[in-house]
């Protein structure tokens, strides 16, 4: 079981990529596609192991920030949508109850662009 938002970027073709990454995502296949309404309990899921796997992109770190240590602290793991490292201020995590699950999901994502929670504003 997998869950994800549809988050809040309404230009179509981000929402094109968010549909065909959860298009993607179910013909793995996998049992489900859920979303709670808030990445924060979507990541208590993953942490509680209710769920496989949480990502998006176009969250915020404020969103994720309580959510990461508890997945961390539950024995998840969290990673960047390309694969790398997980940057709390990029927008963009997967999160899963093990890394091979988090490499699988990855595979899938179309990644689209998000500015930095850092970004410097001029
Ligand atoms: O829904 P969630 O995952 O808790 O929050 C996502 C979010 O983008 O939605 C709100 C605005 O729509 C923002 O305050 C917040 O950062
Ligand atoms: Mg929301």
């Amino acid at each position: 079981m997998i869950i994800s938002e549809l988050g809040s970027n309404r230009d179509p073709p981000t929402v094109n990529k968010i549909f065909s990454t959860m298009q993607k995502i179910l013909c793995i296949p996998v049992h489900g596609l859920r979303g709670s309404g808030t990445a924060a309990t979507n990541m208590c899921m993953v942490a509680s192991g209710a769920v496989e796997a949480f990502f998006e992109i176009g969250i915020h770190c404020w969103d994720i920030a309580a959510g990461a240590v508890i997945v961390t602290e539950a024995g998840g793991v969290l990673l960047d949508v390309d694969g790398g490292p997980f940057d709390l201020m990029s927008r963009r995590m997967v999160s899963a109850n093990n890394k091979t699950i988090a490499d699988r999901i990855i595979k899938e994502i179309d990644i689209f662009p998000a500015e930095r929670d850092d970004a410097v504003k001029k």
